[in-house]
C-alpha cells in the first residue's frame, strides 16, 4: 500500500512537470535513471520559486517571507500554498505543492543539499532584487545588475545542476568547480529570453533590459516601440545582442566538458534553441510588437541534430554567421559585433 502511494506521488510530479514546461519535460524525462528524479524535482521547486517571484497579487513583505523562507519550506511536509493570483497554470502546482515536498524528501540527501542551497541563494537574490531600494520601480539600472538579476534567477540554476550532475557520478567533479562555465549557461539562455520577450514584458509592466544599455538610444523603455524611433531601436537590439554573445563561449567549453550522452542533449538542446532565438532576433525589430518564436520545424531540427559536439560547434558556427551577415555597417554596434564574433568563430 506504502509503494502505491509513492508511486502515485511521483507520477504527480511528472505530471506537473509536463503541465508547467512543454518541450523541455521531456528532455528532462530522458535523463539517465541516476538524475531525472533530482532534475525534475530541482526543476518544481525553481518553478514554485518563480511562481510566488512572479506573482503580483501578493504584497511585498509577504513575497520576501516566503522567498527567503523557500529553502526550509521544502521539508515541510503537507506544506501548500493557496494565497496565489489567478495564474491557473501555476497555481495548482503551489497549491499541490505537499506532493512535491513529499517527493523532495525521498531524494538521495546529497541531491536535497544541493536544492536546498540553490533554493536559498536564489530566493534570497530575488527578496533582494524585488526590495531593492536602488532602483525605481523593478527595472534594471547598469550592467552590473543585469549579470547579478540574470545569475540569480538562472547562473544559480547552472550552478545547482552541474552539482547534480557531479553528485549523481554521471559527470565529472570538474563540471561543478567552475562557476563561470555554469553561470554563463544560465545568462546566455536568460538574457536571449529577454531580448526575445521585449514586448510581453513591457506590456506587463516590467522591463530587464539595463539602462545602462538602452538609456544610450531612447529617453523610455517603451520609445522603442514608435515608429519614429526604428533605427534607434535597431543599434539598442543590437547592442543587447552584443552583450550576449559573450557568453557564448563559455558554454561552449562547459559543453566540451560533458561525458554523459542523456546530460548532454539535456544541456545542449535549451543552449542550441537561444543561439538559434539570437540570430532570429539580430536586427528583427518585430520583437518590439510580438514574442517571436523559431518554427516549429526548425525546432525539430534542432533538438534531432544536438547530440554531439561537433554537430553542437556547426550550428552554433551557422547562427554566429547569420548574426554576421545580418551585421550592417552603419550600425554604431557594427565592429564590436564583428568582433565578438571573431573571438566566437576561432572557437566553432
Ligand atoms: C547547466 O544549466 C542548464 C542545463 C540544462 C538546462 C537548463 C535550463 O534550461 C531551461 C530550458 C527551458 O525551460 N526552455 C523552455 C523554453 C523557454 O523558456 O523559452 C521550454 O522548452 O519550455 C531553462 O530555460 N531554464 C530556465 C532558466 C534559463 C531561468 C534557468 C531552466 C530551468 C530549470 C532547469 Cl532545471 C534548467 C533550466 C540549464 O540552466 C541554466
Amino acid at each position: 500500500q506504502q509503494t502505491l502511494a509513492k508511486d502515485a506521488s511521483k507520477k504527480r510530479c511528472y505530471d506537473f512537470l509536463n503541465m508547467t514546461s512543454r518541450s523541455f519535460a521531456a528532455v528532462i524525462q530522458e535523463l539517465d535513471d541516476e538524475l531525472r528524479d533530482a532534475v525534475c524535482l530541482f526543476y518544481l521547486v525553481l518553478r514554485g520559486l518563480d511562481t510566488i517571484e512572479d506573482d503580483m497579487t501578493l504584497d511585498l513583505d509577504r513575497k520576501v517571507e516566503l522567498l527567503r523562507s523557500f529553502d526550509q519550506i521544502i521539508y515541510k511536509e503537507g506544506w501548500t500554498f493557496n494565497e496565489n493570483g489567478p495564474n491557473e497554470k501555476d497555481r495548482a502546482l503551489l497549491v499541490h505543492f505537499d506532493v512535491v515536498i513529499a517527493e523532495f524528501l525521498r531524494l538521495k540527501p546529497e541531491f536535497q543539499a544541493v536544492i536546498a542551497n540553490i533554493t536559498k541563494l536564489m530566493g534570497n537574490g530575488m527578496a533582494d532584487y524585488a526590495t531593492g531600494e536602488h532602483r525605481e520601480n523593478t527595472s534594471v539600472a547598469t550592467i552590473k545588475d543585469f549579470d547579478l538579476y540574470c545569475h540569480y534567477v538562472a547562473g544559480l540554476v547552472g550552478y545547482g545542476l552541474s552539482d547534480l550532475f557531479a553528485a549523481s557520478g554521471l559527470e565529472s567533479e570538474e563540471i561543478a568547480k567552475d562557476k563561470a562555465l555554469s553561470n554563463s549557461m544560465g545568462l546566455f539562455l536568460q538574457k536571449t529570453n529577454i531580448i526575445r520577450d521585449y514586448r510581453e514584458d513591457l506590456d506587463d509592466g516590467r522591463q530587464f533590459w539595463p539602462r545602462e544599455i538602452w538609456g544610450k538610444y531612447a529617453d523610455k523603455f517603451s520609445d522603442f516601440i514608435q515608429p519614429e524611433n526604428k533605427l534607434k531601436a535597431q543599434y539598442c537590439l543590437s547592442n543587447m545582442v552584443l552583450n550576449v554573445l559573450d557568453d557564448v563561449p563559455q558554454v561552449l567549453t562547459y559543453l566540451s566538458k560533458l561525458r554523459n550522452q542523456s546530460v548532454f542533449n539535456f544541456c545542449a538542446i535549451p543552449q542550441v534553441m537561444a543561439i538559434s532565438t539570437l540570430a532570429l532576433v539580430f536586427n528583427n525589430l518585430d520583437i518590439y510588437h510580438r514574442n517571436i518564436k523559431i518554427r516549429k520545424g526548425e525546432a525539430v531540427k534542432l533538438i534531432l541534430d544536438s547530440t554531439d559536439m561537433d554537430n553542437v560547434v556547426s550550428i552554433f558556427r551557422h547562427y554566429v554567421f547569420e548574426i554576421s551577415r545580418k551585421n550592417e555597417a552603419t550600425d554604431p554596434n557594427f565592429m564590436e559585433i564583428s568582433m565578438a564574433i571573431g573571438r566566437v568563430s576561432i572557437q566553432v
